[in-house]
Formats: structure tokens, C-alpha cells, sequence
């Protein structure tokens, strides 16, 4: 459930199943520029929260301060990590990088970002769980052929280079990278941008799959109401680096309160 800052909440540390990640009243400025400013939200396991707005509203940003690889000027992050929610602000780089491989997935626009691709498919794959320290070479290659499979992805592929797939082949491979570790909180910024229409309808498929039999907590970065719909229970719309409505997904999109959410929908974005 979305709060707004004057709900101030204190976190429950280890009690499940609360939030996976909840945020409080986040500040944030490049420079002299306020990008965010008093940003609240939570996000439950098996939930997913669509957050949308127009280009340079703040979602990209939110999202890096909501997985840690930015710092609120002001407020606080908690997300779960390896004893319950933690907050953000007291891990060491190593602790939150460690998190960042095991307990957290995330998933970018685009995927030659996140992949390596002088590695094979089936190396990519493995590698978070390497880092986590299995070694045992034949389980490590079966894992990678259960998730080539999940993704649906030929496993006869496991050795091929990612400069052989396609747009959309990358991005399920990067997913298959992401998931392996089953992460219990998912960021997905703008995962299905770019690709043509019928390869994201498969791909939005896949992923509503995924995220409802893993049961992750999703934070899904996107422009695309179509996309949000598909995949979000929640919306929260920014302005602005404001959250300006948030609410169910069928609510907001088809019975939008703010003007400038009415505005989205109908897609005649203020100039
Ligand atoms: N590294 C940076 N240095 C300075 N300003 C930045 C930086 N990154 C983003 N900004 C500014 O912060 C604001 C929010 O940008 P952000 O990328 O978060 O928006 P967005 O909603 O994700 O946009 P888009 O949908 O185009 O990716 C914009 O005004 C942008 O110019």
C-alpha cells in the first residue's frame, strides 16, 4: 500500500510476510535540481507496483534510490535482506552489493547493460549463484538449462554467445540471469521498451508468470500504461519527482482522479 509521509510508519524488522521494501518521505537533488521530493511507498511479496510518468519525472532515479546505488538527501529506504528489512543507509558497500546478487534482481531497458557477452548463455546465467558459492559444475549446467527453459529459450542455445540472440532472447536471458537466485524483490526498469510489439506481449507474458510463481515484490519502472496494466495490482503515477496518485491499477487507469493522470491516460501529455 502506497502511504504518504504524514503516515509515518515504523518498519518491523524480520516480520513476515510485511513489506519487502518500504521507502519514507525521500528526498533527492542533483546538484541544485530537486528530483524527488517526499516520495513514500511499500511494496508486498508477490505484489507488483508500477511506477509511471512522463520522461525526466523522477522513476529512473527512484528506482537507483530504492535499490541503494543512490542516497536520499533526505528520508529512508528498508528493503529485505538477510535478517528482515534493513535500511539501506546502514549497509556496507559489501553488504549492499552481496544483496544486490542474492536477495535483489534487476533488470534494465537494456540488456547488453547487465549481460556479458563475451560469455556464454549458460556462463550468464550462472554467475549469481557462482558468486553465491556453488561450484558443482554439472548442477550449476542444469540449472542453466532449467532457466534457459523458463524463459523459453531453445536449451540447445546454453553455449552460444548472447551476440547471437535476438533483442528478445537478451532480455530473457538477462531475466533467466536475474531470477536464478530467486530474488525476493524484483526492480524492472522499463524491461520491454525497444523491443517490437508481438516479441513484448511474449515477454510480458513470461514475466507476469515469473513474478506470480516466484512470488517476488516488484518494482516496475515503465512509461507504458499497456505494460502497467499487464503487470502491476498497483500504480503510482510522478510528477515531477512527486508521486501525484497512486492507488489499484484498474482504479487508476480507468478512474483517474489528478488531472494530469486523466492526462496520461488519454495520452495527451501536457507539453
Ligand atoms: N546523473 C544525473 N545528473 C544530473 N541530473 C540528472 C541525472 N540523472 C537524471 N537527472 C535529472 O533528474 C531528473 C529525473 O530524471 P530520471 O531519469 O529519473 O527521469 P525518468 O522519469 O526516469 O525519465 P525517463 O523516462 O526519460 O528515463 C531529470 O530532470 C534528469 O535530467
Amino acid at each position: 500500500m502506497l502511504t504518504s509521509s504524514s503516515q509515518t510508519h515504523t518498519p518491523t524488522p524480520t516480520t513476515a510476510p510485511g513489506p519487502a521494501i518500504i521507502a519514507q518521505s525521500l528526498h533527492f537533488r542533483f546538484g541544485s535540481q530537486m528530483v524527488l521530493r517526499d516520495v513514500s511507498l511499500e511494496v508486498f511479496p508477490g505484489e507488483v507496483l508500477a511506477i509511471v510518468g512522463e520522461s525526466g519525472s523522477g522513476k529512473s532515479t527512484l528506482l537507483n534510490l530504492l535499490y541503494g546505488n543512490l542516497q536520499p538527501c533526505q528520508g529512508s529506504v528498508h528493503a529485505i535482506g538477510n535478517a528482515g528489512l534493513q535500511p539501506l543507509a546502514s549497509l556496507s558497500q559489501q553488504t549492499l552489493r552481496q544483496l544486490q546478487r542474492s536477495r535483489w534482481g534487476y533488470v534494465c531497458q537494456n540488456p547488453r547493460d547487465a549481460l556479458r557477452m563475451a560469455i556464454s548463455a549458460s556462463g550468464n546465467i550462472i554467475e549469481r549463484p557462482m558468486a553465491m558459492g556453488l561450484r558443482h559444475y554439472a548442477t550449476l549446467r542444469q540449472e542453466a538449462r532449467h532457466w534457459l527453459e523458463k524463459v523459453e529459450i531453445d536449451p540447445a542455445r546454453l553455449d552460444d554467445l548472447p551476440g547471437t540472440f535476438s533483442g528478445g532472447m537478451l532480455q530473457r536471458l538477462q531475466i533467466a540471469r536475474t531470477l536464478i537466485s530467486q530474488p525476493a524483490l524484483l526492480y524492472l526498469d522499463e524491461p520491454t521498451s525497444g523491443l517490437d510489439v508481438s516479441v513484448q506481449a511474449a515477454l510480458l507474458d513470461l514475466l507476469r508468470k515469473l513474478v506470480s510463481n516466484e512470488q517476488m515484490a516488484v518494482l516496475l519502472v515503465t512509461h507504458d500504461l499497456a505494460v502497467a496494466r499487464l503487470l502491476a495490482q498497483r500504480i503510482a503515477v510522478m510528477r515531477r519527482g512527486e508521486i501525484i496518485e497512486a492507488g489499484l491499477a484498474d482504479q487508476v487507469l480507468d478512474d483517474p482522479r489528478h488531472p494530469y493522470t486523466q492526462l496520461l491516460v488519454s495520452s495527451v501529455l501536457p507539453a
